[in-house]
């Protein structure tokens, strides 16, 4: 693989040229003037992305990346820790949220052990473990900065498989208890937001769980002191490998110039992750749905990104992203198949009473 340095040097803006040729084809076609809406955007994105007016989306892919988070041991979750574990091998087999609805998407899963707590040897897991769970970053940091970017290097790799298998999109899910400590964490370390801005109750929490929440990450803050322009450094100390696998993702995905799905908060905070490494990647990225998690919001309005779905769903693993491939590809069978008003004149021959 090339240097993660070369990787993000060598991203590129989305073409204009095709963006223009896209919005062309739309205004001729039989409909008035952007009355497909939010439909004719992403069609118009999708050319953006790959130069082409039409984007067939047969080989769909959703990566997801499981890990867990040291700072569960502060009581920061509802969940026990072993849920990342079984749920990962529930994902492979196909019985999860996201599993269930990949497959009505006819997108593949790919699922991605980047640093469960514990051994799973299961078939199709990709073992990729960068160590059993990161470290507790209400006592310091996270990660060492070479795990931090080995987990990033991790997403670019699956990106390249992906690539090297013909894929035409790409989802992003994760499996992580605490996960949504870590990114509310990683939120706050970019926009200097406090904690009542940015924290939920994640997968669900009483009031008082939520007010030690909120403490915890203040506290991780205020003991790492992460550096906002240093993306590598926020990461190392309030991140998460999955988070950090994720962030790879839309790295990879701007640099092979593939469109890729934000689902919920986590990934909304690896998608900010690779904005702040490079914010041509922001070009590359839809967002699937709406999180009904605060710190979402704030993250896609610095993307400048909007939301397809407002399905109050917070469940994350990727699901969100497996209902809006097919929105995706409604996007391009719009541009593709609609006839423009040249082709839908019907022959006057038919027109019998036409005034
Ligand atoms: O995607 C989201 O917006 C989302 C919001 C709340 C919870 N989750 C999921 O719940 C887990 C993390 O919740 P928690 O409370 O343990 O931080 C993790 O596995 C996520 O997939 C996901
Ligand atoms: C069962 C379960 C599934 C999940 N998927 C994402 N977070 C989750 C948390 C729980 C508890």
């Amino acid at each position: 693989m090339k240097d993660l340095n070369e990787i993000l040097e060598g991203i590129e803006g989305s073409c204009e040229h095709a963006k223009i040729k896209a919005k062309e084809r739309l205004d001729n076609l039989a409909k008035p003037l952007g009355s497909l809406g939010q439909l004719e955007e992403i069609a118009i994105k999708l050319s953006g992305i790959t130069g082409k007016i039409s984007n067939p989306m047969i080989n769909k892919q959703l990566i997801i990346m499981s890990a867990d988070n040291g700072v569960v041991e502060e009581g920061v979750s509802s969940c026990p820790q072993n849920i990342t574990a079984i749920q990962t091998i529930n994902f492979i087999r196909g019985v999860t949220g996201v599993g269930v609805l990949a497959k009505h998407a006819g997108a593949k899963l790919k699922v991605v052990d980047i640093g469960i707590n514990a051994d799973i040897d299961y078939p199709g897991l990709y073992k990729r473990k960068i160590r059993k769970s990161t470290w507790n970053m209400a006592k310091g940091h996270a990660m060492t900065r070479e795990e931090a970017l080995k987990a990033i290097e991790t997403g670019i790799d699956m990106v390249e498989e992906a690539v090297r298998e013909g894929a035409q999109v790409l989802g992003t899910g994760e499996m992580g208890i605490g996960n949504t400590s870590t990114s509310s964490a990683i939120i706050m370390a970019f926009t200097g937001y406090d904690a009542d801005r940015i924290v939920g109750k994640g997968s669900g929490l009483t009031e008082e769980g939520f007010e030690n929440k909120k403490k915890i990450i203040t506290q991780a803050l205020r003991i790492n002191e992460p550096d906002k322009n240093d993306p590598i450094d926020v990461l190392s100390k309030v991140g998460g490998f999955d988070i950090g696998g994720m962030a790879g993702c839309f790295i990879g995905a701007a640099y092979y110039r593939l469109p890729i799905l934000i689902d919920g908060l986590i990934s909304a905070a690896a998608a900010l992750l690779a904005y702040k490494l490079n914010p041509l990647a922001a070009d590359y990225m839809f967002t699937s749905h709406c999180s009904a998690e605060p710190g979402y919001k704030t993250i896609i309005e610095i993307l400048g990104l909007k939301p397809m779905l407002n399905l109050d769903m917070r469940l994350g693993e990727g699901s969100g992203c497996a209902i809006a491939f097919n929105i995706l590809e409604a996007a391009d069978k719009v541009i593709t198949n609609m006839a423009t008003f040249e082709e839908a004149s019907i022959k006057n021959d038919y027109l019998i009473d036409i005034r």
